[in-house]
């Protein structure tokens, strides 16, 4: 174990630093600045380990919220987990994943993980699955309709920042797991520096606009040039694709799956229920791959379970069991109408046992809480509770995580 290293909150000169600790353990390359990112730095949320010096380890907890089943909450965006390879399985991480969790503002907190196996030891469970499309153009039959002249337009990156917040933020009334973007997160999200490009055009950014002209969904693709021996098989790109509106949902796929000359597109961030697989006439040519997508942690347990609502009326007491958050172990009562939602600690006995980790994974309402019960991440008391609790906390779509961050 490395035992001398002081774990602590960054300073404000200390972006660079950070920032070579994660690439370092992440093997990417620092491009020479990054002004955007310089800026979104929030070193009171960033934590270092730091031995005699040398940091060796940083973890951050990014300002977002975050759309839950029934609500949008703040909720800690954990990113730039690293710990330098000379320092790895010395226990530098979970000093600073405990620390983190403990003391975050937020009742949740949510990741990307690069490796799954790394989070459900610090009690984060698994909660959106997304799906990546790789789609054969040729066979997958694309949706058909009428598309009016005008209905779909292209937008500048300036014109863009004015647009698209509007549309992400009805999105995330329709699904949880969406995160939400400041001005300056927006910036970057948009800023499409060529090295970024990964060998594909600029950014294209299409919207569709209903009947009185209003902007109600767009999407944001790249393409690449490709010629066989046999003739040109380009590939469409689409980074986010965003339309909580049908017409709009329908339309925008409608171009982007009959694109000239393009034989391949591919897409990272599908649901799990993508509408997409009900609109083509090939589901199988849209080649899906599933993987989890976000990870949660509940931190509050309390304040977490309040502030999301649940698909059917429940009153259930939850015993929580939690091995790095002391004020979220015992029992609460959890008692949810279609008018309001509570959630105390209660001395009446429990109806279910439940792990912390799996209270996260079934949070977005994304996973059946009964799928835990043949793990032993729960346990059932009070017969019936289970298949109660599992209703409540179900929800109608599936959650879905738009980007990495
Ligand atoms: C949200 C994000 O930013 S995702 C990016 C995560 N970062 C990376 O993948 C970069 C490359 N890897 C690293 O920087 C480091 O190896 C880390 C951050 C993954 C782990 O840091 P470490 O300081 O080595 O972890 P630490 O020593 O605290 O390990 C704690 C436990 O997790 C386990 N663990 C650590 N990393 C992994 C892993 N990649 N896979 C499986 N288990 C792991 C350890 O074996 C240890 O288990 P134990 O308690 O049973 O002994």
């Amino acid at each position: 174990m490395v035992t001398d290293f002081e774990v602590r909150a960054a300073e404000a000169g200390e972006f660079d630093a950070v920032r070579a600790v994660f690439s370092a353990a992440m093997m990417f390359e620092l491009t020479p600045d990054d002004d955007l990112a310089r800026q979104l730095f929030e070193p009171e949320r960033t934590l270092v380990a730091v031995d005699g010096g040398e940091f060796i380890g940083t973890t951050l907890a990014l300002t977002r919220n975050l759309s839950v089943p029934g609500s949008v909450v703040p909720a800690a965006h954990v990113t730039g987990v690293g710990v330098r390879a000379t320092h790895r399985r010395r226990g530098v991480l979970s000093q600073l994943m405990g620390k983190q969790l403990r003391e975050v503002p937020e009742a949740i907190a949510v990741l990307w993980a690069s490796e799954p196996a790394i989070y459900g030891r610090f009690g984060y469970g698994a909660a959106a699955w997304g799906t990546a499309y790789e789609v054969d153009l040729h066979r997958v039959g694309p949706p058909t309709g009428p598309i009016r002249p005008g209905e779909l337009g292209q937008l500048t990156p300036d014109e863009a920042l004015k647009e698209l917040p509007r549309i992400l933020g009805l999105m995330q009334q329709v699904r949880a797991g969406v995160s939400d973007r400041s001005e300056l997160r927006w910036q970057k999200h948009l800023e499409d520096k060529p090295d970024d490009r990964g060998g594909r055009t600029a950014l294209r950014i299409v919207v569709h606009r209903d009947e009185t002209g209003s902007v109600d969904g767009y999407a944001i693709w790249r393409g690449k040039m490709v010629w066989n021996p046999t003739g040109p098989a380009y590939e469409v790109h689409v980074e986010e694709l965003v339309a909580p509106e049908p017409t709009a949902y329908r339309v925008l796929w409608q171009h982007l799956l009959t694109m000239d000359l393009s034989a391949k597109l591919g897409y990272g961030y599908a649901a799990i229920d993508e509408p997409l697989q009900q609109l083509v006439s090939t589901p199988t040519a849209l080649d899906r791959r599933v993987t989890e997508s976000l990870w949660l942690r509940v931190t509050d347990v309390p304040r977490a379970l309040q502030q999301r609502q649940y698909a059917v009326p429940v009153d259930v007491v939850l015993d929580v069991t939690d091995d790095l958050i002391e004020a979220n172990t015992g029992r609460f009562r959890l008692t949810a109408s279609e008018s309001s939602v509570k959630c105390e600690r209660t001395d009446d006995p429990a109806d279910l046992t439940v792990s912390v980790g799996a209270l996260g994974a079934v949070y977005l309402g994304g996973r059946p809480l009964a799928e835990f019960a043949p793990t032993g991440r729960i346990t059932e008391h009070t017969a019936g509770a289970l298949a109660r609790a599992t209703a409540a906390f179900g929800w109608p779509t599936a959650p879905v995580s738009l980007e990495v961050f």
